[in-house]
């Protein structure tokens, strides 16, 4: 995941709609998006499991990395490009053994001393947040553009900024270094639909 210019890092509705799949598609197909997270808080396994098996074709088919929150276990079961783990989210440095070879993101909401623990456990990103205010998720925490700054200019591992991020507010972001920008709301939740928010999200950071 490193790269030169900032790009769309997606995570799916909390509950998905039916007919997702559809959407989905339909949202990829509408512009840049170099990763696809699924994140269902309040779903069974068996449950992820079957999003991932609908899902991650969709994803993988149009080079987009399909990564499951939370728990890198099944991630490694289900042959997913990688997981995103949080700090409640277990013990790390088995995360990253778990996935040898695929992606791991850690959560590091504003954190630098979290971030730079992260790095040392192999961490492929860390993840700032939330960087405006969000009604996908209670946050405790509030970055700052300033951090991206600081972790761009000392650190290769790229960044994730989250959090209440829109077209409207992402400038600041991406020219503070911010290597990704993952949303929800933003796209899922875009007056036009996913499609549109898609294509709003990547007009704004090339614009940025
Ligand atoms: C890219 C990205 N960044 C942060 C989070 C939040 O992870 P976490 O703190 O574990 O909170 P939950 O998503 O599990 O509610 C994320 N999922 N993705
Ligand atoms: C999962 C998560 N972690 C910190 S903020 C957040 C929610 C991001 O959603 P949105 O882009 O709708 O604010
Ligand atoms: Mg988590």
């Amino acid at each position: 995941m490193t790269e030169e210019r900032c790009r769309l890092y997606l995570i799916t509705p909390p509950v998905l709609p039916a007919g997702f799949a559809d959407l989905l598609a339909a949202a990829l197909d509408a512009g840049d998006v170099a990763c696809l997270q699924l994140r269902l808080k309040d779903a069974a396994p068996d449950d992820i499991r079957r999003a991932t098996e609908t899902l991650m074709p969709i994803a993988q088919a149009r080079d987009v990395a399909f990564l499951l929150n939370d728990d890198a276990a099944l991630a490694a079961e289900l042959g997913c490009d990688g997981a995103h783990l949080g700090q409640e989210d277990g013990d790390h440095a088995a995360g990253r053994k778990l996935l040898e070879g695929k992606i791991l993101g850690i959560t590091c909401h504003a954190s630098r001393h979290l971030a730079m623990l992260a790095g040392e456990q192999g961490a492929d990103y860390v993840a700032f947040g939330a960087f405006f205010p969000t009604g996908t998720k209670a946050t405790l925490h509030r970055a700052t553009p300033e951090l991206l700054e600081w972790w761009s200019e000392m650190f290769e591992i790229p960044s994730v900024a989250i959090g209440g991020i829109t077209a409207e507010n992402c400038a600041p972001l991406v020219r503070a270094g911010a290597d990704f920008l993952a949303v929800v709301g933003a796209v899922w939740s875009h007056p036009e639909g996913p499609a549109a928010g898609v294509r709003a999200m990547n007009a704004a950071i090339a614009a940025a």
